[in-house]
C-alpha cells in the first residue's frame, strides 16, 4: 500500500512538472504521453461532474448551462493523514483554497484566462491538486463533455472541437478511460462509450461507469450493462448514485450523500447482490489500483524517455556552450582561453592552414612591383626636366667636372617617388591584416556565443594593427630616405671610368647644354635609380613584414592581454556577455535538466524499494 501511494504521488508530480515545461502532451514523444493517467469521458449533463467530485468527496467544479468545462482540468487527489482539507493550483502555489466555492471560482476565472470570456476551448489543461483525507491518490483529468449542437456563442466547429480535444486525451495508450454513461439512456448511444470503442476497441483501458441508477424507469434496471453483457469491457462496470439535483440545491453534503449511495446499493432488490462492487468509493480504489498496475509497467519506458531527453538536453548545452563561471579568476581564465583560440585561427591564416596570408605575399609580388613600374621616371628624367634641374642647380657657376649639385637634385626628385608605393605596401598589409581579423573572429567557434567580447577582440587587435602600420609607415620611408642621404659611390666611380660615347672633346664646359651629355646625365641617373629600385623592392616586404606581419603574429593581443588582467569582475562579466536569447535558452535548458534529473531521482527512488 505504501508503495502505491509514493507511485501515484510520482506520476502527480512529474505531471505537474510536464505543466511546468509546456508539455501538454501532442508534440511527438512527450513524457506527458508516457504517462498513465484518467480521463473522464461523457456527453453533456451525464453526471461527469458528479462522479468527478464524489471521487474526491467534494463539491468543487464550476456548473452552468452549456459547456462549463472548456480546459482540461488535471485534477490530483492527494490523501493526507491529517484532517486539514485545501485545494492547490499550480498557477498560483503559494494560495491554499480551503474554501471549495471559491476553488470553482477560480477554475472558472482560469478558463476565462485562456480562453477569454467567448465559448472557446483551450487544451492546455488546468493543475489542481487537492489534499484531503478523504480521497485516495489518484489524477483525474476532466474534459469538455461531448455535445451535440453548438449553443449560442459558439462557433459551428465546436463540437467537432470537443471531440478532438477529447479524442486526443483519450487516444494516448496510457489513457485510462473512465467513460460515463446515464442509466436513463440506452448504452448503445452513449457517447463516453462510443468514443472509449473508437479508441480502445479490445477494452482494456475503459472502466465503463453507470450514472443516475435511481433514475431509471420503474421495473427497469441496469443489471445486464452492471454485469458485462450489454456491452463487455475487461474491468467490471461500476454503478454509481450521485445527488439529485434536488439533493444538490438542498446542499446534501458530500460524505452524507456517499453514505446513501452506500445504502442504496445495500438496500437495493435489483443491486444488493453487486452492492461491495458498486458506488464512487469503489470506484475510486479500482481506479487507483489499476493506475498503480499500469506505473509498475511504464516504468521502464518513462526512466527510458526521462534518459533519453537528459542526453538531448546535455547535448544541447555543450552545443551552445556551458554557463559561466561566477567567479573573476575563472572568467579571466575564460577570456584569455577564447583570446588564443582567436590567435590560433588568425596565425593559422597566416602561417597556412587557412586562406588569406598569402595575399600578402601577394602584396609584394605583384602590387609593389607593378606600382614602381608606374613611377614617372621618364618624366622626370626627360631631357627637358634634366636640363631644366641641372642647369639651376649650379646656378651661375659652371661645371668643373661633372653636375654634382644637378645629379644629386634629380636623384633626390627621383627617390622621393618611392614613398608612394612604400606607404601603398603598408596599406595593403594593413588591410589585409584587418580581414583576417575580421575572418579570425567568426571562424574562431568557442566565441560564437559572445559577441562582447567579440568585439573588444576586434577593437583590440585592430588597434594594435594600427599602431603596426605606423610603425611601418615610418620604416620604410626611412628606408626611401635612407637611400636619398647616402648615395652608392662606386656607381658614379664606375661612370666616370667608363668611356664616354661620342665623347666631347671639348669638355662639359663649353657644351654645358648639350643634348647628349643632358641624356647621359638622364640615363645615368635612371640607372642609378633603376639600381635603388632593386633594392626597395626586397627592402620594403623585409620591413613591412617584419613591422606588421611579424607583430601581428606576436603581440597582436598583447595590450590587451594586460588591460585585461587589470580588470574588475564586474568588467569581466561584462565582457562574457552573451545574446540574451542564448542565455534565455539555456535557463530553460537547465530547467528542463533539473525537473527531468529530480524525475529520474524520484522514480529511482521508489521503483526499487
Ligand atoms: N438523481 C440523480 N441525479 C444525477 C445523478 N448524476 C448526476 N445527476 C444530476 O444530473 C445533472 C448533471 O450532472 P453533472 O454531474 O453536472 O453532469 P456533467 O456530465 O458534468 O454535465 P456537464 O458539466 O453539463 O457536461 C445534475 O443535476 C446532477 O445532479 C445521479 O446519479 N442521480
Amino acid at each position: 500500500m505504501a508503495t502505491m501511494v509514493s507511485l501515484i504521488g510520482l506520476i502527480n508530480k512529474i505531471q505537474r512538472a510536464c505543466t511546468v515545461l509546456g508539455d501538454h502532451g501532442g508534440e511527438g514523444m512527450s513524457l506527458w504521453e508516457a504517462l498513465p493517467s484518467v480521463a473522464v469521458v461523457g456527453g453533456q449533463s451525464s453526471g461527469k461532474s458528479s462522479v468527478l467530485e464524489s471521487v474526491v468527496g467534494r463539491d468543487f467544479l464550476p456548473r452552468g448551462s452549456g459547456i462549463v468545462t472548456r480546459r482540461p482540468l488535471v485534477l490530483q487527489l492527494h490523501k493526507t493523514e491529517s484532517g486539514t482539507e485545501y485545494a492547490e493550483f499550480l498557477h498560483a502555489p503559494k494560495k491554499r483554497f480551503t474554501d471549495f466555492a471559491a476553488v470553482r471560482k477560480e477554475i472558472a476565472d482560469e478558463t476565462d484566462r485562456i480562453t477569454g470570456k467567448t465559448k472557446q476551448i483551450s487544451n492546455i489543461p488546468i493543475h489542481l491538486s487537492i489534499y484531503s483525507p478523504h480521497v485516495v491518490n489518484l489524477t483525474l483529468i476532466d474534459l469538455p463533455g461531448l455535445t451535440k449542437v453548438a449553443v449560442e456563442g459558439q462557433p459551428d466547429t465546436i463540437v467537432e472541437d470537443i471531440e478532438n480535444m477529447v479524442r486526443s486525451y483519450v487516444e494516448k495508450p496510457n489513457c485510462i478511460i473512465l467513460a460515463i454513461s446515464p442509466a436513463n439512456q440506452d448504452i448503445a448511444t452513449s457517447d463516453a462509450i462510443k468514443l472509449a470503442k473508437e479508441v480502445d476497441p479490445t477494452g482494456e483501458r475503459t472502466f465503463g461507469v453507470v450514472t443516475k441508477l435511481d433514475l431509471m424507469d420503474k421495473g427497469t434496471n441496469a443489471v445486464d450493462v452492471l454485469e458485462g453483457r450489454a456491452y463487455r469491457l475487461q474491468h467490471p462496470w461500476v454503478g454509481i448514485v450521485n445527488r439529485s439535483q434536488a439533493d444538490i440545491n438542498k446542499n446534501v453534503d458530500m460524505i452524507v450523500a456517499r453514505r446513501k449511495e452506500r445504502e442504496y446499493f445495500e438496500t437495493s432488490p435489483d443491486y444488493g447482490h453487486l452492492a461491495s462492487k458498486m458506488g464512487s468509493e469503489y470506484l475510486a480504489k479500482l481506479l487507483s489500483q489499476h493506475l498503480e498496475l499500469v506505473i509498475r509497467q511504464r516504468i521502464p519506458s518513462i526512466i527510458a524517455l526521462i534518459n533519453k531527453t537528459i542526453d538531448e538536453l546535455n547535448a544541447e548545452l555543450d552545443r551552445i556552450g556551458r554557463p559561466i563561471a561566477a567567479d573573476g579568476g575563472a572568467q579571466l581564465y575564460m577570456i584569455l582561453e577564447l583570446c588564443r583560440a582567436f590567435d590560433r585561427v588568425f596565425k593559422e591564416h597566416l602561417d597556412g592552414g587557412r586562406p588569406g596570408g598569402d595575399r600578402i605575399y601577394g602584396v609584394f609580388d605583384n602590387q609593389l612591383p607593378a606600382a614602381l613600374k608606374k613611377l614617372p621616371f621618364d618624366r622626370h628624367l626627360s631631357l627637358k626636366n634634366v636640363q631644366k634641374v641641372v642647369t639651376e642647380a649650379d646656378g651661375y657657376q659652371p661645371h668643373l667636372i661633372a653636375p654634382e649639385q644637378g645629379y644629386r637634385r634629380l636623384i633626390d626628385g627621383s627617390i622621393s617617388y618611392f614613398k608612394g608605393p612604400a606607404e601603398a605596401s603598408v596599406d595593403a598589409v594593413h588591410f589585409v591584416l584587418k580581414e583576417l581579423v575580421r575572418k579570425s573572429i567568426a571562424e574562431t567557434l568557442e566565441l560564437k556565443r559572445f559577441p562582447t567580447l567579440q568585439n573588444d577582440i576586434a577593437t583590440a587587435a585592430n588597434e594594435a594593427l594600427e599602431r603596426f602600420r605606423e610603425e611601418s609607415r615610418k620604416t620604410v620611408l626611412r628606408l626611401v630616405e635612407m637611400e636619398s642621404s647616402y648615395l652608392t659611390v662606386d656607381f658614379f666611380r664606375k661612370l666616370h671610368t667608363e668611356p664616354e660615347k661620342n665623347a666631347n672633346p671639348s669638355g662639359p664646359n663649353n657644351d654645358r647644354f648639350n643634348d647628349n651629355y643632358i641624356r647621359r646625365i638622364g640615363s645615368n641617373v635612371n640607372a642609378y635609380i633603376g639600381m635603388v629600385c632593386d633594392t626597395l623592392k626586397n627592402t620594403i616586404p623585409k620591413a613591412v613584414v617584419y613591422c606588421q606581419v611579424r607583430e601581428a603574429k606576436r603581440s597582436l593581443l598583447s595590450n590587451f592581454y594586460a588591460q585585461v588582467g587589470r580588470r574588475e569582475k564586474e568588467r569581466l562579466g561584462a565582457m562574457l556577455d552573451e545574446d540574451p536569447q542564448l542565455m534565455e535558452r539555456r535557463t530553460q535548458i537547465a530547467k528542463r535538466l533539473e525537473l527531468y534529473k529530480s524525475a529520474r531521482d524520484e522514480i529511482d527512488s521508489v521503483a526499487w524499494k
